[in-house]
C-alpha cells in the first residue's frame, strides 16, 4: 500500500465517523453555509498568480513548521498579494484541521482553497460550512463519476474547483468534469519524486477553458517564469514558504521579485 492509499483508507473512516457525528443538515445551518463564495479561478487570472499553502508538515518531509499560529500566517500571506490561500485540513498526514479554515476564513478575505482529501459530498459540505471559496479533487483516487458528481455538488454551493492531475490518463478523466482549474501536481504522490516537466509536459494536452495551476516543488521565481510560457496562471506554493520563520515575509519577496521581472 503507498502513502496514497493510506490516507484514502483513513479518510472513509474518518468520513463515515464524523457523518455519524454531525449530520450534514447541521453544516448546512452553519453561519457561514449562505456565504457568497469569492472565485480563486478568477483572483489568479488578475493578479501574482500565486495560491500560499498552509502547511505544518507532510508525508514527504515530516516537519516542516509546526510553531506558527494560522491566523498569522494567512494574514501575512494575504498582505503580500497572493491570489489564493490553501489550507490543508487533514490531520494525520498534514496537521492540518478543519479550524485552521475556520481561523483563516475570519481573518483574510482572499479566496481560501480547501486542501483535502475529498471522498464524499460531506467533505463538500464541510468545505462550504467552514468557509472555503474552492474545493481540491484528486483525479488518482477518484473514478469520473466521482470527480463529476463531486465537483457538481461544489458548484452547486458557489465554490470553485481545482482539479488535479498527475497524468495523461487522470487528464482524459477529467476533460468532461465542471471544474474551474486544472492543476498538475509536480509531486508523485506515490513516490514522492517532484518534476516540474510533468507540468510542462501536460500543459498543451488542458483545454483552455480550465484555468491552469501548476502545485509543488516550486522554490525560484525563474520557475514561475518558464511556467508562464507554458500557459500556467496559477502556482500553488507550500514548503518554500512555511519552511521560513515568517512565511508571509517569504511569500512577499517572492511576489515582488516576480513583479520586478514583469
Ligand atoms: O506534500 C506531500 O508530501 C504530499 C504527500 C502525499 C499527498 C499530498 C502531498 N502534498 C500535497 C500537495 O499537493 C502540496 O502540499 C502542495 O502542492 C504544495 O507543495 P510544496 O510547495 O512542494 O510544499
Amino acid at each position: 500500500m503507498n502513502i496514497l492509499d493510506k490516507i484514502i483508507a483513513d479518510k472513509f473512516k474518518e468520513v463515515e465517523l464524523k457523518k455519524s457525528l454531525i449530520p450534514v443538515s447541521q453544516l448546512e445551518n452553519s453561519v457561514l453555509f449562505d456565504r457568497k463564495c469569492i472565485s480563486l479561478a478568477e483572483s489568479l487570472k488578475n493578479g501574482s498568480g500565486i495560491i500560499a499553502e498552509h502547511k505544518r508538515r507532510s508525508p514527504s518531509k515530516s516537519v516542516i513548521n509546526q510553531s506558527l499560529n494560522v491566523q498569522d500566517v494567512v494574514k501575512g500571506y494575504e498582505e503580500a498579494e497572493v491570489s489564493g490561500i490553501s489550507v490543508l485540513t487533514d490531520g494525520k498526514y498534514f496537521g492540518g484541521s478543519l479550524e485552521d479554515l475556520l481561523y483563516a476564513r475570519a481573518s483574510v478575505n482572499t479566496p481560501l482553497l480547501r486542501k483535502e482529501f475529498m471522498v464524499d459530498a460531506y467533505q463538500v459540505s464541510e468545505a462550504k460550512a467552514y468557509g472555503a471559496d474552492a474545493i481540491l479533487l484528486i483525479a488518482a483516487v477518484l473514478s469520473e463519476k466521482q470527480l463529476i458528481y463531486l465537483a457538481d455538488s461544489a458548484k452547486k454551493l458557489g465554490m470553485d474547483v481545482l482539479l488535479e492531475i498527475h497524468n495523461e490518463e487522470e487528464l482524459q478523466k477529467s476533460l468532461n468534469v465542471n471544474a474551474d482549474m486544472i492543476g498538475v501536481n509536480n509531486r508523485n504522490l506515490k513516490t514522492f519524486e517532484v518534476s516540474i516537466d510533468t507540468s510542462k509536459r501536460l500543459a498543451k494536452l488542458i483545454p483552455n477553458e480550465f484555468v491552469k495551476v501548476s502545485e509543488s516543488g516550486i522554490s525560484t521565481t525563474a520557475a514561475i517564469t518558464d511556467l508562464k510560457n507554458y500557459g500556467f496562471e496559477g502556482f500553488l506554493i507550500g514548503e518554500n514558504f512555511m519552511k521560513t520563520d515568517n512565511p508571509g515575509a517569504a511569500a512577499k519577496e517572492f511576489i515582488t521579485e516576480l513583479k520586478s521581472m514583469a
